[in-house]
Formats: structure tokens, C-alpha cells, sequence
């Protein structure tokens, strides 16, 4: 491989940067990607003083014009949007609908990061699904083709006319732009069920909530605030069943970090849903992630940590960690079962935590103590979404500082 030194300058500059946007079928804002040949006269500054020839394939350094993208994944009702809100909050600035955009428009947009929501890309409307019969989640009524090609733009530093699902009507509306952030999520049922898209990913993430637990979160949401029937509720749970077997449910396997939320096991055949077991499930050898420890990374440790820094009521508290497998990988676990009494001191099992990615001594405290009024702020939920927000950070710094660290490529083929 030759390095095409003698053109770098401009060709390099121009081809990293983003051209007059054209609009293409796919709904994205062309970048103008110029390959230079040695031979060419197309070649700027490095025109004819080569004497090779054939396409010389340049590589960007993806500089800040790259994106990180971030796959989060969970059936409908699960907690997507507060672990979003977790996690913007982690990189500062509020997170809100695009300025002057379609009010019913499903994207949050803060100084970092850009969530867009995988319903965008049903390819089949409301009635649509109907006239087939088939669910939200069937990958029939959704257009993975699209998704694909429209992350993979952003990704690379495009942007794109991205179409909104209008969850008030039901219909598909006019598209809205997206341009590239430093940060995108794609949130949703799908966001690893296609190949192509699971492999633009740079961390993926499931929101395993058991069935028990997703009930009882859908009667408090869908009955006391929505004003929908038990018997409703319980219908269209059971309506999704076979179809979040066959597509949602499976995608965890994929996934870089899980966070499954279980019943307690605390009070003896407790059906109420309130106190939760709430494990962290993380894949060992992720590029960029090192999973949190508690005490003695690699140990199998059981710990309660009521007494004298911790105050516990009924149940108690009682954390796991240890080493495991996961169809067939190997991970790190680990669990939380009770609840907090008071969240201030929380600080104490968050100094007994280890790669926590924190950048100050208690941020994960201070984190969870802004957002006590969020779901799950008491409990395991809020305590991991919280510290995978910050490993997300950490991985976004990581990524971006090896990317500005590697010098421009360009290779000839
Ligand atoms: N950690 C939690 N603890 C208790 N309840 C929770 C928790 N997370 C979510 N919930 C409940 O589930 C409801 C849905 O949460 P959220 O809006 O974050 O989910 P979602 O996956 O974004 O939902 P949808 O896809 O339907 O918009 C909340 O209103 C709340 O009642
Ligand atoms: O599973 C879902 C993800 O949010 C929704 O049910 C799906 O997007 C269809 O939405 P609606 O019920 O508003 O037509």
C-alpha cells in the first residue's frame, strides 16, 4: 500500500467535508467523496506528480465529523425513554424535539446527542398494519433497508431526511432532517434485529424487562395515567407476546450491556412489582467498555450493605457480583435487589463500585440525586442506566480520542 502523500492537503480536506447537500431516494444529504487517482487531473494539488496509477481509496480520520452511534433496545413501555433521559443528562444540556419541527416528531435533540426513535422507520402506518394483520414489531411493517442506509449516512457524517411515525395519528408524516451529531441513539424494537444496521453500532444496549414487571409498569402507566382496562392492558400485552418472542426478545443476545429487570427475591412470592431484582449484564472484551466491579474485579461477591452508612427498611438491600456466561459469552454481573431508602447515601455502595467511569469522586450519586423524581431513581433501574450512561461517555471519549489521535490514512489500492 502506497500512502498518497502528495495530494493529502486538499484532496483530504475537500473530501471530509460536506458539499452543496443533494437530496437522494434514500432521504440523505449527498457528501461529495473524491478519490483521487495519481494519474488524475481531478486531483488538485497532487495532479501529475505521481507516476502510479490506479483508484487510490482514501480513508478519513473521522475527525469530528464521525459519529458514535448507540443502539438501545426494549419493547414498547420499558423505560427508553427515561433511561434517554438519564443518559443526555450525563453529557449536560437538556434534551428536546427538533426547534420549529413537527410537534408529534419522536427525535430529542441536545448539544451531544441526536435519539432517534426506531418507529420512524414502520414502513407500514397504523391502518397499514391493520389491512395485513401483522404487529409494530413484525419486521414486515418496517423498512430496515432505509434505517440502514440512513444511520449508516449520519454515521459518516451526512445528514438526512429521516420520516416520522406520528404516534397521536397514526400515519406517516413528512420527513425532518437529522444532521449528524457527535452522539446518535437509535431507540426502539429494532435496533439490532438487521445485521447491517447491529454492525454500525459502536455499543448496544437491552432493557430485558421480565413479563411480571413490564405488567405491572404498564398498569401504572396505561391504566392509572391513560385510564385504559386491566382487561385492555392485559390483552394487548398478549397480542405482542408471539411477536416479541420472535423479534424483540432475541436481539439480546447482541447486546453489550443488558439490564434485566426481575421481581424481587427478597419477599417470598411478591407479586406487586414495587421492589425489583435488577441485574447489569455486561459482555467482557467490548472495545472501548470495561465492565463496573464491585470490590475485586473477576470475584463472585455477595454483599448487604445495611447497617450503620446504609440505611434499609423492609426488604433490605442485597447486591451480587460475579463472573457468568450469557448465551454463550462471557460476562460480568451485576445485581441489585431492594431499594433505597435514602439516596444521599448511595454514595456509599457507589465507592464500593470500580469502573464506574466516573470523573469525580460521587457523579454517579450526584447523577441519581438530580433525577430522584425519574422511575426508578430509588431502585437498581436508575442506579445502572446511570452508570451506563457514563460508560457511554466513556466510550465516546475513547472512540473520539483515538480517532483525532490516528494520523489521515490514504492508502492506494
Ligand atoms: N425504572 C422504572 N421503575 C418503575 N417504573 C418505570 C421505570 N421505568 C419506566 N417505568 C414505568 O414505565 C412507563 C414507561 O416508561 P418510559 O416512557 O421511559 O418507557 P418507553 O420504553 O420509552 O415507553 P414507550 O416506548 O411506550 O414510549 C413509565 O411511565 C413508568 O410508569
Ligand atoms: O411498539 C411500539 C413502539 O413504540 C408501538 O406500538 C408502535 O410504534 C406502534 O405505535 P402506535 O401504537 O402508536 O400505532
Amino acid at each position: 500500500m502506497a500512502v498518497c502523500s502528495a495530494y493529502t492537503t486538499q484532496s483530504l480536506n475537500s473530501t471530509c467535508s460536506i458539499s452543496t447537500p443533494a437530496k437522494t431516494h434514500l432521504g440523505f444529504h449527498q457528501k461529495q467523496v473524491v478519490f483521487y487517482r495519481r494519474s488524475s487531473k481531478r486531483g488538485g494539488s497532487g495532479s501529475g506528480s505521481g507516476s502510479s496509477s490506479g483508484p487510490c481509496v482514501i480513508t478519513c480520520s473521522a475527525g469530528d465529523s464521525q459519529t458514535v452511534v448507540i443502539g438501545l433496545a426494549a419493547d414498547s413501555g420499558c423505560g427508553k425513554s427515561t433511561f434517554m433521559r438519564r443518559l443526555t443528562s450525563v453529557f449536560g444540556g437538556a434534551a428536546e424535539p427538533p426547534k420549529g419541527g413537527n410537534p408529534d416528531s419522536n427525535t430529542l435533540i441536545s448539544d451531544m446527542t441526536t435519539v432517534i426513535c426506531l418507529d420512524d422507520y414502520h414502513s407500514l402506518d397504523r391502518t397499514g398494519r391493520k389491512e395485513k394483520g401483522v404487529t409494530a414489531l413484525d419486521p414486515r411493517a418496517n423498512d430496515f433497508d432505509l434505517m440502514y442506509e440512513q444511520v449508516k449516512a449520519i454515521k459518516s457524517g451526512v445528514a438526512v431526511d429521516k420520516p416520522i411515525y406520528n404516534h397521536v395519528t397514526g400515519l406517516l408524516d413528512p420527513p425532518e432532517l437529522i444532521k449528524p451529531p457527535k452522539i446518535l441513539v437509535i431507540e426502539g424494537l429494532h435496533p439490532m434485529f438487521d445485521e447491517r444496521v447491529r454492525d454500525l453500532l459502536d455499543f448496544s444496549i437491552y432493557l430485558d424487562i421480565s413479563n411480571e414487571v413490564k405488567f405491572a409498569w404498564k398498569i401504572q402507566r396505561d391504566m392509572a395515567e391513560r385510564g385504559h382496562s386491566l382487561e385492555s392492558i392485559k390483552a394487548s400485552i398478549e397480542a405482542r407476546k408471539p411477536d416479541f418472542d420472535a423479534y424483540i426478545d432475541p436481539q439480546k443476545k447482541y447486546a453489550d450491556a443488558v439490564i434485566e429487570v426481575l421481581p424481587t427475591e427478597l419477599i417470598p412470592d411478591d407479586n406487586e412489582g414495587k421492589v425489583l431484582r435488577v441485574r447489569l449484564i455486561m459482555k467482557e472484551g467490548v472495545k472501548h467498555f470495561s465492565p463496573v466491579y464491585l470490590f475485586d474485579e473477576g470475584s463472585t461477591i455477595s454483599w448487604i450493605p445495611c447497617g450503620r452508612k446504609l440505611t434499609c427498611s423492609y426488604p433490605g438491600i442485597k447486591f451480587h457480583y460475579g463472573p457468568d456466561t450469557y448465551f454463550g459469552n462471557e460476562v460480568s454481573i451485576l445485581e441489585m435487589d431492594g431499594q433505597f431508602d435514602r439516596l444521599d447515601e448511595l454514595i456509599y455502595v457507589e465507592s464500593h463500585l470500580s469502573n464506574i467511569s466516573t470523573k469525580f469522586y460521587g457523579e454517579v450519586t450526584q447523577q441519581m440525586l438530580k433525577h430522584a423524581d425519574f422511575p426508578g431513581s430509588n431502585n437498581g433501574t436508575g442506579l445502572f442506566q446511570t452508570i451506563v450512561g457514563l460508560k457511554i461517555r466513556d466510550l465516546y471519549e475513547q472512540i473520539t480520542s483515538s480517532k483525532t489521535a490516528a494520523p489521515l490514512e490514504a492508502t492506494k489500492a
